[in-house]
C-alpha cells in the first residue's frame, strides 16, 4: 500500500483530544497546529506536528490550509424525483409547512425510473462530496409502497451503507383517513421485505404523520427484524418522538425543535443522539431546535443538512454550520464537532468524523487557516479538496484567466 504525506496544515482537527496540542478533553476538537497527516489506502497511518511527520512515498504540501473530518451526514432524503420549488415560494409567502407536501414527491417517487433516481441521488451525492460530506445516511420514504421503498432501498444502497427505511413518513393516499391499516401493511409487510436492504428504521413521529402508538409500531417491528431505530421526532409540534426514542434506544431522534424540559433530560441521560437539521427550520421558517440547553445540560448533539425536496433542498454543511452557530448559538467548535464526530455518534460510527490511526481517511482541506471560517465566512465555498477512503476525489477549480 503507498503512503502519502499531507502536509502545510495550518490547523487540524483530529476530533480525538488525546492528540491535540492541549492534549486534553479541554480541546474536543483535538487541534493540532502546523500538523501533517500520513495516509495509508484507505486509512490515517499518522498525524501530528509536521515537525515529527514520518517519511512516506509521497507528499502534497496544503499551502497552510485547515484540515478537518469529511462531514457525517446523518439525516438525508436522497432519494426522489421532482422539485417543489413552488411549494417553497408559497411558504415563503406565508403558506404553512405541513406533512402532507411529502405526498406530492411520492408521486413523482413512483412514477421515477430507478435510474432516473440513482442519476439525480448521484447529483446530490456529488454536490455534498464538494462541499466536504464524505459519510452520508440515506432514507427511502417517497415510495411508500412495498415495491416502490424497496426500490429505493437498493439505490441507495449503490452508494453507502447508512441505508434507512422510512416507510413510516406519511401515509400515503391510497391509505387517506387509513393510517392504522397503513401502520399495520409496513409492520406485516414492508419491513420484512425491506428490512435485509436496509440497517436503520425510522418513523415520522409528528401530528399528521404518525402517533406515538403507530410509531412504536413500526420502530419495533423494525427492531424485530434487525434493524436500529432513529426517529423524526418533535419538528413541528411538541410531541412523543424523543421519549420514543429513547425508551426504544434510538441511535438518533432528529429535528428535536419543541422540547420540554423533561424531553432534554431523557435525552442528556441517554445515549439517543439529538441530530439538529436547522436547514428545514430555516426554509420552513419555523423556530429553531434549542441546541444550547441540550449541550449544557449534556446531550450529544449532532447536525445534519437533511437534504429533502420539501423542507430542506441543501446539501451544504458549511452552510448549516453557519445557522447552528448564529442561530442555534452553538459555539464554531461544537458546531463542526457536531457535523463530523456527532454526525458518527449519530450512526455509531467510530470510524468516520475522526482523524486518528486506524480512521478512514475522509478529510476536507478548507481554503482558510483554521475551522472557524466555516461560520465565519457564510456561504464562502471553502472547502478546496476532499480525500474519501484515501484517495483525491475533488479539488476545486482556479478561476480561468483570471
Ligand atoms: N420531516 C419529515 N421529513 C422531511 C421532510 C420531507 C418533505 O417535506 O418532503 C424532513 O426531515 O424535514
Ligand atoms: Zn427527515
Amino acid at each position: 500500500m503507498s503512503t502519502t504525506l499531507l502536509t502545510g496544515i495550518k490547523t487540524l482537527v483530529t476530533n480525538s483530544p488525546e492528540l491535540g496540542d492541549a492534549g486534553s478533553e479541554t480541546d474536543r476538537l483535538g487541534i493540532i497546529h502546523d500538523a501533517a497527516v500520513v495516509l495509508d489506502g484507505e486509512s490515517v497511518a499518522w498525524v501530528g506536528r509536521a515537525a515529527d511527520a514520518p517519511a512516506a512515498d509521497s507528499a502534497r504540501d496544503l499551502e497552510g490550509g485547515a484540515v478537518l473530518p469529511g462531514f457525517v451526514e446523518s439525516h438525508s432524503h436522497m432519494i426522489f424525483a421532482g422539485d417543489r420549488s413552488e411549494e417553497f415560494s408559497a411558504r415563503m409567502q406565508g403558506k404553512k409547512y405541513e406533512a402532507g407536501g411529502i405526498r406530492g414527491t411520492v408521486a413523482k417517487t413512483r412514477a421515477a425510473s430507478a435510474e432516473e433516481l440513482h442519476c439525480n441521488y448521484k447529483n446530490l451525492l456529488s454536490e455534498s462530496l464538494r462541499q466536504g460530506t464524505t459519510t452520508v445516511e440515506v432514507k427511502s420514504g417517497y415510495g411508500q409502497s412495498t415495491e416502490s421503498e424497496l426500490r429505493s432501498l437498493q439505490v441507495a444502497g449503490r452508494e453507502t451503507d447508512e441505508v434507512t427505511l422510512l416507510a413510516a413518513h406519511v401515509a400515503p393516499p391510497e391509505f387517506a383517513g387509513r393510517t392504522d391499516d397503513y401502520v399495520q401493511m409496513v409492520v406485516d409487510e414492508m419491513v420484512p421485505t425491506c428490512a435485509p436492504y436496509a440497517r436503520w428504521i425510522d418513523v415520522f413521529c409528528e401530528k399528521g404523520a404518525f402517533n406515538e402508538e403507530q410509531s412504536r409500531a413500526v420502530l419495533t417491528a423494525g427492531i424485530k427484524h434487525g434493524l436500529t431505530p432513529r426517529v423524526h421526532g418533535n419538528q413541528l409540534n411538541p410531541g412523543p418522538g424523543v421519549q420514543l426514542a429513547v425508551e426504544l434506544g434510538a441511535a438518533s431522534v432528529d429535528h428535536v425543535v419543541h422540547l420540554s424540559e423533561a424531553d432534554i433530560d431523557a435525552l442528556a441521560q441517554s445515549a439517543t443522539v439529538a441530530t439538529v437539521l436547522p436547514g428545514a427550520d430555516f426554509s420552513t421558517r419555523n423556530p429553531y431546535p434549542p441546541a444550547r440547553k441540550l449541550l449544557d445540560a449534556g446531550a450529544t448533539v449532532a447536525l445534519g443538512a437533511d437534504c429533502n425536496p420539501g423542507t430542506s433542498f441543501t446539501t451544504s454543511m458549511p452552510f448549516c454550520i453557519a445557522i447552528a452557530v448564529r442561530d442555534l448559538h452553538m459555539s464554531p467548535d461544537e458546531a463542526v464537532w457536531a457535523a463530523t464526530a456527532g454526525g458518527a455518534a449519530a450512526l455509531q460510527r467510530e470510524d468516520v468524523g475522526v482523524l486518528r490511526p486506524g480512521a478512514r481517511a475522509d478529510l476536507s482541506v478548507l481554503d482558510a487557516p483554521n475551522h472557524l471560517h466555516l461560520a465565519y465566512r457564510p456561504g464562502v465555498p471553502l472547502v478546496s479538496s476532499v480525500y474519501s477512503h484515501g484517495e483525491l476525489v475533488y479539488r476545486a477549480a482556479g478561476v480561468l484567466n483570471g
